[in-house]
This record gives structure tokens, C-alpha cells and sequence, in this order.
């Protein structure tokens, strides 16, 4: 039977897990194809906030892999945007000028910032807080400037407003109301929040209406309607959302805030669903994922022809993710004629509890400082519970194990994902988990803001007693409950030999592993056995597989090595013949000083690899990248060293070399440090009649200035300390850990205590030989294998890739 076609455009939360759902219900009625403007894989957007408060980074929140897509055969097209729906002929179009048939279609295209419309508001410096590329922007501003204004005393503004904080800046925080998040707390609590607020540094203009942003190309000031005035560098709008709706109002989908749906979040046009932030149910938009994600499964039951209920409508309840801070409501939080209240204020504690009650029923709650009951109170809410279930059970003094012993079973635990203690105690019990990841992994609990993590932690205590380890260390994934070292311990002492194995005799959860693991394993499963070990080439992740990065048009790009930055006339010649004949879109000069070649077709790869008769830049690797030199004593005048004779020494010698996360070098020729080696993994400094080797440097997202590691005197203790350094890194290192981490949890002294060691260092280098001696430069391999160019350059169906 022919598979429907099913499209999702939009490929953010709740349209993903909407997916999700359905493949659990269904997974093979659907050929799946998604679209998303952005160019990422479907991400966790709450964490940004983390991410700017530095307690996790941008590679970590993801939820879904490229990997993902490809293993449930989703046709991904990552940085495109659908512009059209043609509604009578059920067909899409994009940006990218794609057309695509469906038999029903999902939009889920979010929300947009609300960018107050003040004059100076496209000045450089001016941003919202929505995406990575907002995050990103905040955090690299805060490495240059100074002072921070965030509009909007809300959610996201104080979220913001705290990240900005940890990031080094002073922040202004400037708001319409009198006190702090009204939309979700009354005057008390939101006083009492201010104030907690203050003590960590933040400062607030309330009653402030703002009129213009000020400077020439960039924000220098924000100015107000009383005529007041302060100084901005970077300027962050927190002013709320609107639905994302334009592209469906104008192929005629009926909208009013938001596009109109039904119970089973069908709009008016047959086949048409949307979910999420766009929807417009019973006349409400949501801001939150608790209730898109409860729509995300009544919509997929529909669509699966499953019996539903339909979605009713949800009571919000939300939650502040700024360290040391406790409040939550939820429900009603303003009384009025109809409500009667209950309230608890102990200044002392700073604690305000205050619950309303109409007719009997409770119907809201605002609390802080003390916010245990929080999750219960949305429970009662949500049942239609009268006041006497709450007083005659009051539980504020209880913690830990009484306190989830006194809880019924039907009480919400993870609030963002709707999950109960009944649903994580059976998850437990049924599947043998023993982690807080593990049960993340079964029930979704903790997926989203993380805010109930310590509650699940309780509930594993509550259900394992003594077994349990609250120190848990961290499994290598989902699958397991072991660590990374207890796995490579294992694979040692059994002498496993590949993933598979590994998995049965592990007492993996699941059979195949997940795209965490599997890749992970076959980084490990190398590392310890170079020479007798086959890469298992479908465990890694896609642009290593296929040995080029794709782009964010499904296009691939294509980078030759040019060993230390040098190139010659007949190279570039050739590289100039290829583009020609390929047609690549654009030929671009690479930070790491080479030529990138964008915009290639999967099936060109091939034969255009052979035409340019040079070795792969592994650009797409977890293993060394560039060793990118400066030019060094024969032409610079302050150079002292031959840095380019080492650079192309230390690359030709470290070239194919797998490791846990991508590796950077650079070599200098003296202090000025041209080559950048305080932002590189490995970075070399000539200086008279010596070398520095620093490491654990990176440019990225979460910079990080790189140590010293050693003083050598000759090129080939520079070659010999970098593979012994490296090597370590290797054995030691958990896979995606890049080198800069890694330095900063084991502390550049213990390295350099082990490398002290003459024996030790000698026999890194001998493993580290021993690794390099089964390099293969993976373009030639590819070339030669018919099974490699018919399986993976033709027949390979999901543009989907991965950094
Ligand atoms: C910093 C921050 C912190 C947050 N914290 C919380 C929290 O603690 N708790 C909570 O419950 N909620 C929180 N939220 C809100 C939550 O993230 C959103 O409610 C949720 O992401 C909305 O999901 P969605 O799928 O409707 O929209 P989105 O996640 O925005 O996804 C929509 C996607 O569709 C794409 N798109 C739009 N138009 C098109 C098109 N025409 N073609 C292709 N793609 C398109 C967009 O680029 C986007 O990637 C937070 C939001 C932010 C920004
Ligand atoms: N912890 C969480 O649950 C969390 C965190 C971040 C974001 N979010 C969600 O993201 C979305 C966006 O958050 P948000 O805080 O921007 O929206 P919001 O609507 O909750 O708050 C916006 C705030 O900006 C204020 N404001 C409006 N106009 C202003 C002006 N001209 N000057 C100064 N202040 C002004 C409002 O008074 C309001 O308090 C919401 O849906 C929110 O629920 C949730
Ligand atoms: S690092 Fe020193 S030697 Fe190298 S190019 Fe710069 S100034 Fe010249
Ligand atoms: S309450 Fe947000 S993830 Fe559980």
C-alpha cells in the first residue's frame, strides 16, 4: 500500500513531537518530510536560557539528531522555508524553490519575537531572545561590551537578564508594569522577587515606557517617555511573542491570533493540522510547551485515526529558571469579586504562598520562595478539586521521601511533559532504571526545562532505597547505566570487538543502541584497538559517513587539505577546473586557511574528490581539522621560527586521526601569535631558540583561552609532546569532549604531571604511532569501493548532516 505523505513545516518543538508521537503510533503510514528555517535539528529552545547562563552549551540541547531523521527515514530540509501552501492542489512550496505534494500537512511554525516598534530599533546591537542565533549573538557581544538593557520584566527578559549577568555584563532590566512578571504573579510576589533579583545585581526601571533607541549604526542608549535616558550596548527586546502565522493567512488558512483548529487541532482546509504556538484553540495561544504538547498528542492520535478525546484546553503553570529563585504559578493569580484566598506571608523565610479559591474549587495559586506544593496545586486544578483536599493535607514541612510517599499517584511530576509519579515509579519497576537519564529516556519527564530533575531523583531514591546512588555518575547514554570508563573498562577486560557485541554483553536496553552510543562506541572500540578494529562507518554520524559536511540546502561542501595553509599554482589550477566543470556555487577562503567548495551535489562528490587528485580536510571529522601557521622567519620580520616547515610537519603527521571531538592547531613564530594559538587545541608559539605548546584553547561558542602545557627546545619535541598529548586525550576523553573541556575538568597540571612522566610519554607516542599507522585518506578508500559509491552516494535518501 503507498505510504501517505505527511509535511510538517516548522521543525521546532511542539511540530517534532507531534512527529514523535505519531511514529509511536504509527511508524510506517507516513512518508515523513519535514521543513525548518532554521539550520539545526530540532532543538530544546528552553535551554537557551541555560546556554546563556553558561550552564550548558549549544551542542547539548538538542533533542533530535541528524541521526534521528535519518534512522526513522524523515526527509529533513534544515534551513528552508516553506512561503506557500497551494491548499486546492495540496502542495508546498519554498524558498529554495522546492515543491512538495502532501496528503496532510502540520504547520507548526511557532511564534515570532514582538520587537517593539521604536525608531532605532534595526541598529546594530538591537536583538531578540528566541533562537541559537540570538544566544549566540548575546554571547559574543559580551566579550567586547559592557552594559546590557533588557526590555521587558517578563520570563524571558529575566532569564536574559540573568545570563547576561553571568556573561560579565551590568544589566538594566526596564518594565511597563509596576512589578515584575504581573502576567504570571500578583504585586507581592513580584515585589519579593524584585528584590532577590536586585541582591544578585540586577537593575530595574519599572513604570518605564521606552520611545527610542538611540546611536548611529550601533545602540549607544535607550530613552523614555519621562524624558530619562540610559546607556545600552546591547539592547534585548523581552516583550512578549506573537503567533508566526503570515505564510498561512496568505494561502488562505482561516487565522485569527493564531490559525484557528479545532479539538483535534484540525483547521478549517481539509488535511491542514497546525500545532504549537501558531494554533488558536477556543480562542487561546500558548507560550508555553505543557500544552502544546498535549495538543501534539491528540493531534497525532487523529491523524493516526486513533480514538481521542480531542484537546479540552490547558491550565498553564510556569516556572522562573534563574538560579536561587523559587517561583511558580499557576492558574488564576489575580482575586477578584468571585474568589476567596488563602495566604501564607513569612517575611523571615521569604516565603508567600497565596492559593484561590472560587466556589469552593481551587483555581490558582502563586507561589515563592516555597514552591513544593506547585505541581500538586496544578493536580487539584486540574481535577476540580475543592480547598479541603489541599488544607487537610498539607504537606509544606515534608521533603524527600515522605514527601513523595505522600504523594497520590495521579500527581503531575514533570509539568512540561504531563508526567505522573504512577507513570515514572511503573517506568522504574518495568525497566529496571536506576538514572535520572534513563528516565528522561522512558517517560520524558525532565526532557524540557529540566525543573523537575530533582523530583525524579526523589522518586528513584523512593523506589530504590539504598540501591540507589544519588551521586549517580553520568551513563554513557540512555541506553546503559554504566559510565564511559566502566564501559571502556569492560571492553578491555572482555575484549569486546564491536558495538553489537558490546551492546549484548553490556545488557544494553536496546538492541541497536542510540545515536548517542553507537557512534561513541565505535570512537572507543578505534581508540583501544587501532589496527585490529573496522570502523563501523554506519555508526557514525552522517557527514562522516558520506566525508563532507552538508549544508543547509541539502548541498554538501567540499574541502581538499592544503597542509599548513600553502597551496600552489597547479593545486588551485585544478581546484578552478572542478568548480567549473561542478558548478559549485561559491569557492570560499576557510578559517582554517583553506578552500571550501560549497554548494555540491551528493552524486558529484565522488568524481569531483578524484579530479581534485587531493587528500580529504577531514572538514566534516571528529579528528584533526587544520594546523593553520603564520608566515613565519622567512618572510616575517619578527619571526624566529619556521612555522609553516612545522605546521605542514605536525599536520602530514596527525592527518586522519580519529579523536573525541574535532582537533585545531596552529603554529606561530613568535608571540604575536598570528595563527591564533590561544584559541586552538593545540597551539605552538616560536620564540628564540624554543617553542610554547599551549592547549585547550577554543574559538567557539564557549571560548576558552588556552595553557601552557610545555617548553621544548626542537621541532621534534614539539611533534613528540603534541602526540603524547594528544594521545591522552584521547584514552581519557569522553566522546564530543572537546579538548578545551577536557583541560578544564582534568586541570592542565595533572596532564602535565602525566606527561612527566618519560615512560608514560613514550608510550603515548608508541599508541599514538600505532593509531596513525592505519590512517587511510577516507576520499581514495571511497573512490576504490563500488559498495561505498552505490550505497552512499547514490541510494542515500535523508540531506541530513552533522557538525
Ligand atoms: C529562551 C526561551 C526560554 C523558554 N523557556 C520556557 C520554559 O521554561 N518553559 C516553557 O514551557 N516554555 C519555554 N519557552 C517557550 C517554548 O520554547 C516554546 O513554547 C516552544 O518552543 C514553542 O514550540 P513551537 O514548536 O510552537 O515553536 P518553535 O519551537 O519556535 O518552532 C517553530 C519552528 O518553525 C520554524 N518555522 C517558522 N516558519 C517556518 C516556515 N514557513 N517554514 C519552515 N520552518 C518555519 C521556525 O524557524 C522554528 O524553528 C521558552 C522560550 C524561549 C525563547
Ligand atoms: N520559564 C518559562 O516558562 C519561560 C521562560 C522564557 C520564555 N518563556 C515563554 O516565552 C514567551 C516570551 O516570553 P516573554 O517574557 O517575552 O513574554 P511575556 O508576555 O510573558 O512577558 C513580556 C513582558 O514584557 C512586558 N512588556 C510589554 N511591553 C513592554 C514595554 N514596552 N516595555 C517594557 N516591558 C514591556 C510585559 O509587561 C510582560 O511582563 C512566553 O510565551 C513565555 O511564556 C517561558
Ligand atoms: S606570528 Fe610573528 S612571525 Fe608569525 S607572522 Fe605574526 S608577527 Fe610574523
Ligand atoms: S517540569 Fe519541565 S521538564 Fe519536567
Amino acid at each position: 500500500m503507498r505510504k501517505q505523505k505527511l509535511v510538517l513545516v516548522g521543525n521546532g518543538m511542539a511540530g517534532i513531537r507531534a512527529i514523535e508521537e505519531i511514529l509511536k503510533l504509527s511508524p510506517h503510514q507516513f512518508d515523513i518530510t519535514v521543513f525548518g528555517s532554521e539550520p539545526y535539528p530540532n532543538y530544546n529552545r528552553i535551554e537557551l536560557s541555560k546556554v546563556l547562563q553558561g550552564d550548558t552549551e549549544i551542542d547539548d540541547i538538542t533533542l533530535n539528531n541528524w541521526q534521528w531523521y535519518e534512522e526513522n527515514e524523515i526527509l529533513l530540509y534544515p534551513g528552508e522555508t516553506v512561503t506557500a501552501i497551494d491548499k486546492d492542489n495540496q502542495t508546498v512550496f519554498t524558498d529554495k524553490e522546492r515543491q512538495v505534494d502532501y496528503d496532510k500537512l502540520i504547520i507548526a511554525t511557532g511564534s515570532v519575537p514582538f520587537m517593539l516598534p521604536l525608531p532605532g530599533v534595526d541598529k546594530d546591537g538591537v536583538t531578540a531572545f528566541r533562537d541559537i542565533k540570538d544566544c549566540e549573538q548575546m554571547i559574543e557581544t559580551s566579550d567586547q561590551y559592557k552594559k546590557a538593557v533588557v526590555i521587558g520584566g517578563g520570563l524571558l527578559g529575566l532569564e536574559a537578564a540573568r545570563g547576561l549577568l553571568n556573561l560579565g555584563m551590568q544589566v538594566d532590566v526596564v518594565h511597563i508594569a509596576d512589578y515584575l512578571m504581573e502576567r504570571q504573579l500578583d504585586k507581592t510576589a513580584g515585589k519579593m522577587l524584585q528584590k532577590e533579583l536586585e541582591n544578585q545585581g540586577m537593575n530595574f526601571l519599572l513604570n518605564k515606557q521606552s520611545v527610542k533607541i538611540t546611536g548611529r549604526n550601533r545602540v549607544k542608549g535607550l530613552k523614555f517617555k519621562d524624558g530619562g535616558e540610559v546607556k545600552a550596548d546591547l539592547v534585548v527586546m523581552a516583550v512578549g511573542i506573537k503567533p508566526n502565522i503570515s505564510m498561512a493567512k496568505e494561502s488562505g488558512v482561516p487565522v485569527n491570533r493564531g490559525i484557528i483548529v479545532n479539538d483535534y487541532l484540525e483547521t478549517e482546509v481539509p488535511n491542514i493540522f497546525a500545532v504549537g504556538e501558531c494554533a488558536e484553540h477556543r480562542e487561546m495561544v500558548y507560550g508555553l510547551v505543557a500544552p502544546l504538547y498535549q495538543q501534539a498528542q491528540q493531534m497525532a492520535k487523529r491523524i493516526c485515526n486513533v480514538d481521542c478525546d480531542g484537546y479540552k484546553g490547558s491550565v498553564l503553570s510556569t516556572q522562573l529558571k534563574v538560579s536561587g529563585v523559587d517561583v511558580f504559578s499557576t492558574g488564576k493569580i489575580i482575586e477578584d469579586k468571585h474568589t476567596k484566598s488563602l495566604k501564607v506571608f513569612d517575611e523571615w523565610r521569604g516565603v508567600y504562598q497565596k492559593v484561590l479559591v472560587e466556589e469552593g474549587k481551587i483555581t490558582g495559586a502563586v507561589l515563592y520562595g516555597d514552591t513544593k506544593d506547585g505541581n500538586r496545586l496544578l493536580s487539584l486544578i486540574n481535577k476540580g478539586a475543592m480547598i479541603e483536599e489541599y488544607t487537610d493535607n498539607k504537606r509544606s514541612e515534608e521533603t524527600g521521601n515522605d514527601l513523595i510517599a505522600s504523594m497520590p499517584e495521579e500527581e503531575i511530576i514533570c509539568g512540561c511533559n504531563g508526567v505522573t509519579k504512577g507513570t515514572i515509579i511503573e517506568a522504574i519497576n518495568n525497566q529496571d532504571l536506576t538514572t535520572v537519564e534513563q528516565v528522561k529516556g522512558c517517560t520524558n519527564a525532565s526532557r524540557s526545562c529540566g525543573g523537575c530533575k530533582s523530583l525524579v531523583s526523589d522518586l528513584l531514591e523512593y523506589a530504590l532505597g539504598d540501591q540507589y546512588d544519588q551521586n549517580q555518575k553520568e551513563s554513557i547514554c540512555t541506553c546503559s547505566t554504566l559510565s564511559r570508563d566502566e564501559v571502556i573498562e569492560e571492553i578491555k577486560l572482555k575484549e569486546l570487538t564491536h558495538t553489537r557485541e558490546v551492546m549484548n554483553v553490556l545488557g544494553w536496553t536496546s538492541e541497536e543502541g542510540c545515536s548517542k552510543c553507537k557512534p561513541a562506541l565505535n570512537y572507543y572500540l578505534g581508540m583501544l584497538n587501532p589496527t585490529e578494529y573496522k570502523d563501523e562507518r554506519e555508526s557514525r554520524f552522517v557527514n562522516e559517513r558520506l566525508h563532507a559536511n552538508i549544508q543547509n540546502n541539502g548541498t554538501y561542501s567540499v574541502v581538499p587539505r592544503m597542509y599548513g595553509g600553502v597551496t600552489n599554482a597547479e593545486d588551485l589550477r585544478r581546484i578552478a577546473d572542478v568548480a567549473d566543470k561542478y558548478e559549485v556555487k561559491m569557492i570560499k577562503v576557510t578559517g582554517g586557511q583553506r578552500l571550501d567548495l560549497l554548494g555540491v551535489q551528493k552524486g558529484d562528490l565522488p568524481s569531483m574528490w578524484s579530479e581534485l587528485d587531493m587528500p580529504s580536510g577531514s572538514a566534516y571529522a571528529k579528528g584533526l581539522r587544520t594546523v593553520k601557521t603564520c608566515v613565519g622567519a622567512d618572510f616575517c620580520r619578527f619571526g624566529t621560527q619556521d612555522s609553516i616547515g612545522l605546521g605542514v610537519q605536525m599536520e602530514k603527521k596527525f592527518e586522519g586521526l580519529n579523536t573525541p571531538h574535532k582537533v585545531k592547531m596552529s603554529v606561530s613564530a613568535c608571540p604575536r601569535n598570528c595563527a591564533e594559538g590561544s584559541v586552538k587545541d593545540v597551539g605552538v608559539i616560536g620564540l628564540d631558540g624554543e617553542f610554547e605548546l599551549y592547549v585547550g584553547g577554543n574559538g567557539g561558542t564557549h571560548m576558552r583561552k588556552a595553557e601552557l602545557l610545555a617548553k621544548v627546545k626542537t621541532e621534534a619535541e614539539v611533534l613528540n609532546t603534541t602526540a603524547a598529548f594528544l594521545q591522552y586525550y584521547r584514552e581519557n576523553a569522553s566522546y564530543l569532549e572537546r579538548t578545551s573541556a577536557w583541560v578544564e575538568r582534568v586541570g592542565i597540571e595533572h596532564i602535565q604531571n602525566v606527561l612527566s612522566n618519560k615512560k608514560t610519554f613514550i608510550d603515548l607516542n608508541q599508541r599514538m604511532d600505532e593509531a596513525l599507522s592505519v590512517v587511510q585518506d577516507p576520499w581514495k578508500e571511497a573512490i576504490k569501493s563500488e559498495t561505498l559509491l552505490r550505497d552512499l552516494y547514490e541510494n542515500v535518501k535523508v540531506p541530513a548532516g552533522s557538525n
